[in-house]
């Protein structure tokens, strides 16, 4: 079976099958299902920062006073229209994430093992391409975590 929010399509010019993911919008010829042990993956997050975060700042607020039960509260929010469908990720990325990837949707591009926060990454690797993490803490405040690749 296709992962979490992916529907299989037909083309209409040319009757091939193709992939939606109904989170972002985006449709894609190759099946979504991701290989074994990838060694790069791709993400977009949505971050929400609050007061214990390592850099309580970012594009939107010079200073972030929010707790971090409210920032989880916020985030717990967009979670939920985004998989109702009433908003893209992209859209709620990049006019509400504390993260400079809000420029890019939320994108962060492709990274390896090595380079996220740990609890980022372990999360990430989980995911399958297409599906959409629950919320998930490191240093820099609370995210959810869209696999694209
Ligand atoms: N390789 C790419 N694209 N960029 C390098 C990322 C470096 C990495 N960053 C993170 O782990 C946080 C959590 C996941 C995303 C992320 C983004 C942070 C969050 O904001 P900040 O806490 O920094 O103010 N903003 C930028 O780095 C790190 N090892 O600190």
């Amino acid at each position: 079976p296709l992962p979490e929010g992916w529907e299989m399509r037909k083309s209409r010019s040319t009757g091939m099958a193709y992939y939606l993911n109904t989170y972002t919008k985006k449709s894609q010829w190759e099946r979504p299902d991701a290989p074994a042990d990838p060694g790069e993956v791709r993400c977009s997050h949505i971050l929400v920062k609050h007061a214990e975060s390592r850099r309580p700042s970012s594009w939107r607020e010079d200073n972030i006073t929010r707790t971090k039960e409210e920032a989880l509260e916020i985030l717990k929010n967009y979670r939920k229209q985004i998989l109702a469908e009433e908003v893209t990720f992209a859209d709620i990325a990049s006019k509400y994430s504390d993260c400079s990837s809000a420029k890019r949707g939320g994108d962060l591009g492709m990274f390896g093992r090595g380079q996220m926060q740990k609890p980022f990454e372990e999360e990430a690797y989980k995911l399958k391409v297409g599906q959409l993490s629950k919320p998930v803490e490191t240093d820099s405040g609370v995210h959810i975590i869209l696999r694209t690749a």
